[in-house]
């Protein structure tokens, strides 16, 4: 168990006189990050920054330039933030920056945490309430992902309109524990988790910008290892079209705040389905995401002045 996590399970088990092995981890980090906890983690926030974005964009694996097209940037490096993970990934660097972008207040995360890293799903999509709390209406994620279906190939961008996520259908969702209603619901709706609006803006954009854009369902992995054979058949059979180690857990807990969602991958390398195809390599899958960033960087600034001028689509 790393550091936070057991720091996290002993003051739960201690308040609620427990032992350890009753407690699910994504409930030991509810109960601990409570919501007065959030918030006052988004007050030290404002006091330094004193900026009201309203979208955040998180970045994946390779794309944290993203946040270095921010104007008037400042940045809060997680380290600085109590109680904040710290990024362990090469190609995630570990900071939050503000500033603005086509015109849009917003909040860049550049470097997000994964689940094999050793957080909790929970502890994972800390942020996103952090991100609400700060008043941020839609969250932009953006993910590396190996390619599936055989339609995509290295380099293509793929909007999500659906996910599916081996790791949250079995009782690794990032909700359980006790709810508390000022966050969301208990139950929570997902069948039109990544919106339409949204993506119909996005494919907008890529009309106009003459920068095609697939369509797809993004798979969610545990990993750290990638997929055997055997996974990516069962993964493509599944109605998965990529397949990634991030993004389902962050829309749904953004979804859950009432956050609208917009998501993409980049298909960095394509997912094994024979046993003679090229192994997937994460320093490779980062170069090839940042040299393909330019047109997601493009995509996204183009979206955010659209949605700068269809607020209503925010209600
Ligand atoms: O943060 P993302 O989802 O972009 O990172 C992908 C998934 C794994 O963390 C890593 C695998 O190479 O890249
Ligand atoms: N599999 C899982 N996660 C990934 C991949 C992959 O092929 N590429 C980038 N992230």
């Amino acid at each position: 168990m790393d550091e936070t996590a057991e720091k996290v399970s002993q003051s739960f088990m201690k308040e609620f006189n427990l032992p350890r092995e009753f407690i699910n981890h994504e409930a030991i980090t509810n109960a601990y990050y409570t919501y007065e906890k959030c918030e006052s983690m988004a007050n030290m926030i404002k006091n330094r920054v004193n900026f009201e974005p309203k979208v955040a964009i998180v970045c994946g694996s390779g794309l944290g330039d993203i946040g270095n097209l921010l104007e008037n940037a400042v940045f809060i490096a997680y380290s600085e933030i109590p109680e904040f993970p710290r990024t362990t990934v090469l190609g995630h660097k570990g900071n939050l920056i503000f500033g603005n972008l086509s015109g849009m207040p917003v909040v860049c995360m550049q470097g997000r945490f994964h689940p094999f890293e050793g957080y909790s799903m929970a502890l994972c999509t800390l942020p996103i309430k952090i991100f609400k709390l700060l008043g941020c209406k839609v969250v932009v994620l953006t993910n590396a992902a190996g390619g599936l279906n055989r339609s995509l190939n290295v380099g293509d961008i793929m909007l999500i309109k659906d996910h599916m996520s081996l790791p949250l259908l079995s009782l690794k969702n990032p909700l359980i524990g006790v709810n508390d209603d000022r966050f969301g619901p208990r139950f929570v709706p997902i069948n039109k988790l990544y919106s339409k609006n949204l993506r119909d803006l996005f494919k907008e954009c890529s009309k106009e910008l003459n920068i095609p854009i697939n369509e797809g369902v993004y798979g969610t992995i545990g990993g750290p290892s990638y997929e055997t054979v055997a996974d990516s058949k069962f993964c493509l059979a599944s109605g998965m079209d990529c397949v990634g180690m991030s993004t389902s857990h962050e829309a749904i807990v953004a979804a859950y705040c009432g956050l609208k969602v917009l998501a993409c991958s980049i298909i960095t390398d394509m997912a094994p389905i024979d046993y003679d195809d090229h192994d997937p390599d994460h320093s490779e899958i980062v170069k090839i995401a940042a040299a393909k960033a330019k047109h997601l960087e493009r995509l996204i600034c183009s979206f955010l002045k659209k949605l700068k001028d269809n607020l209503n689509l925010l209600d």
